[in-house]
Parts: structure tokens; C-alpha cells; sequence
């Protein structure tokens, strides 16, 4: 961490809080449930972009791509501040002095691109009452229980995930921070048919990247030209964005963030559950995953691409 580039973080921060609660029934962090009528009487604008997830669907990638959407392509500008600064993460209550994700979403210039992972009936409804463009980032649940697993591992604001075997019991019985991915991703499945909510998934971002970019544009009304897409798609690698320290979170200081266990940006592929899931554990998941998913259009392609 550059102390010169981050200056809040140089000032004491409070004790990192990793404690959960829960909204109607949905475990959150403590912080965002103390504060949690503020949070839904949140008023949205009618020119907000909203970028909604389960956690680790790829949020941070979307942001960096609708930044610059939204920026005309411009990279200078996307090295403004870090991700978390540019995008208030609308439910976050950090430690003081750093600002929660409400105060900075007020003092925002418009348009606002903000971040959220609450389940769909968590919403703040003044979203939908301005109609708001929403971008919902949904990933394979194997992929996103591993990647959770290492970011619980490695992020102090939530609760250490124990091993690897406990954490896929918890994971698959939705006791995670922000609920059940089933819930997620079906909640905002449904309400892409009565809203403005454009649905996106990891494995496509993966498979074809510049593809996905084109319909994020399509949907806030942009035309870019082939030259700006282009720079779009470099300046949104993984590769790319691993080495931005704007993209990276390594701005988060190593007793929030400990990059040393797991780096945010970890590996970025489809696939990696193979890595993590013995025979046994693929078959408990296998059973739950179709008794939760049947009957539903809603598909995932977990094999390797990209
Ligand atoms: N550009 C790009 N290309 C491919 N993959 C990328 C990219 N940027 C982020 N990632 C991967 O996304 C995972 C982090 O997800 P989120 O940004 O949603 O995390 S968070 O919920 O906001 O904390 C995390 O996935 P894992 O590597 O599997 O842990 C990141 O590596």
C-alpha cells in the first residue's frame, strides 16, 4: 500500500468487525445491520447504474468495464481512485475513518455506478421506482463457493471460513454473508422479466469478452467505437487488471486485506472447482444443486474455458 496514495488508510483505523447478523433471515455483516433502515430508504436516481452480484460473480470486473463505458474509454480517468472509491458498495460499513458505502454514494458526482450484493427482495425499492439499469454478474456455484472460500480466508471484515471441507457445508447451506447463492441468483433471474436488469454470467465474460463488453454497452444506450472496445478489453484482463493497483484492492491494508493468503485477484478462471472438490463432495453438491434448480430456464457452464 502507497500511505501517499491512500491517505485515509494512514490514520488509525477501528478494530476490523467480522461479526454477522441477518435481515429478514439473510446473514449480513453487523455493521450493514445496524444501519439497515438507512440502507433500504436509500434513494436511488433515476441515472444510477446499478451493478448487483452474489459475491465473487465478477463484480470488480464489471465495474472496471462499465467505468469505462461510461468513461468514453478513457483509462486515465479509471485510475482515478480505487474500484471500492469510484463504485460505492451500497450496503459496506467499513471501519472509521473510512467512509461507508452510503455517505459516499451521497457526496458522489452523477451518474452514480454503485455496487450491492443483496438478494433481490433486499433491494432498496427506490430502485425500482426509478427504473434503474441494473447489471446483475452471476457466476457457477462451484467457482463461487471456491473463490469465496479463499476470499473468506483472506478478507478479516468477514468470518474465517475454517477448513475446506466445512466451509462446502456451509457455503451449500447458504450460511454465508449474503445468503444462499441458490436465492441469489433465482431471486435476480425472475426480476430481469419486470425490470431493467440486464443478466450476464462469469463463463460468458470468460468464453468471449469483447462480446459481453458490446451488450453492457448496448444496454446503457452507448455506441464506442472498435478502437475504444478494444482498449476496453486490454484494460480489463485479468492480467491487466491484477497489475492495477486501482482494480487490485491492494490499497486495502494487509490487517483488512491480506493479500499474502490469497490475492484478490486469485486466478479468474472457470474450472477451478476441480481443484477444490473430491468425488464425494461433487456428488452432495450434484443432488443439491438440481433438487434447488429443477424446474428453473436459469444454466451455468462450469467445464475450463477461456
Ligand atoms: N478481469 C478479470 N477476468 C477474470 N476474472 C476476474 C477478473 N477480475 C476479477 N476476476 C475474478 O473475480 C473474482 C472476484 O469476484 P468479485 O469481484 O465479484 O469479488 S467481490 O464479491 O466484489 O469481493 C475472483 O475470482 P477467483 O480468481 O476465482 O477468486 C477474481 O480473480
Amino acid at each position: 500500500m502507497n500511505p501517499e496514495l491512500f491517505p485515509k488508510f494512514s490514520e488509525e483505523l477501528e478494530i476490523v468487525d467480522n461479526k454477522m447478523g441477518e435481515v429478514q433471515g439473510v446473514p449480513l455483516p453487523e455493521a450493514t445491520c445496524e444501519i439497515w433502515e438507512q440502507i433500504y430508504n436509500f434513494q436511488a436516481r433515476e441515472d444510477d447504474i446499478l451493478i448487483s452480484t452474489y459475491p465473487k460473480a465478477g463484480t470488480t470486473w464489471m465495474q472496471e468495464i462499465l467505468d469505462l463505458i461510461v468513461q468514453g474509454g478513457d483509462v486515465e480517468k479509471c485510475r482515478r481512485a480505487p474500484t471500492y472509491d469510484r463504485h460505492p458498495f451500497l450496503e459496506a460499513v467499513a471501519p472509521k475513518p473510512v467512509p461507508s458505502g452510503l455517505q459516499l454514494a451521497e457526496d458522489m458526482e452523477l451518474p452514480r455506478i454503485l455496487k450491492t450484493h443483496l438478494p433481490v427482495q433486499l433491494l432498496p425499492p427506490s430502485f425500482w421506482e426509478q427504473d434503474c439499469k441494473v447489471i446483475y454478474v452471476a457466476r457457477n456455484a462451484k467457482d463461487s463457493m471456491v473463490s469465496y472460500y479463499h476470499f473468506q480466508r483472506m478478507n478479516r471484515g468477514l468470518p474465517d471460513p475454517g477448513d475446506w471441507s466445512t466451509y462446502f457445508s456451509t457455503f451449500l447451506a447458504g450460511d454465508v454473508t449474503w445468503g444462499s447463492w441458490f436465492d441469489h441468483v433465482l431471486g435476480w433471474w425472475e426480476a430481469k422479466d419486470q425490470h431493467q436488469v440486464l443478466y450476464i454470467f462469469y463463463e460468458d465474460m470468460m468464453e468471449n469478452t469483447r462480446r459481453e463488453i458490446e451488450k453492457v454497452m448496448r444496454f446503457l444506450g452507448k455506441e464506442l467505437s472498435e478502437e475504444v472496445l478494444e482498449d476496453i478489453y486490454h484494460h480489463t484482463t485479468f492480467q491487466a487488471m491484477r497489475e492495477n493497483p486501482m482494480a487490485n484492492y491492494s490499497s486495502i491494508p494487509s490487517f483488512v486485506m491480506d493479500h499474502s493468503v490469497s490475492p484478490f485477484m486469485r486466478k479468474g478462471v472457470v474450472g477451478d472447482w476441480r481443484n477444490h472438490f473430491t468425488v464425494a463432495q461433487d456428488e452432495i453438491f450434484e443432488k443439491e444443486y438440481w433438487r434447488r434448480m429443477e424446474g428453473t430456464n436459469l444454466t451455468f457452464r462450469t467445464q475450463q474455458l477461456g
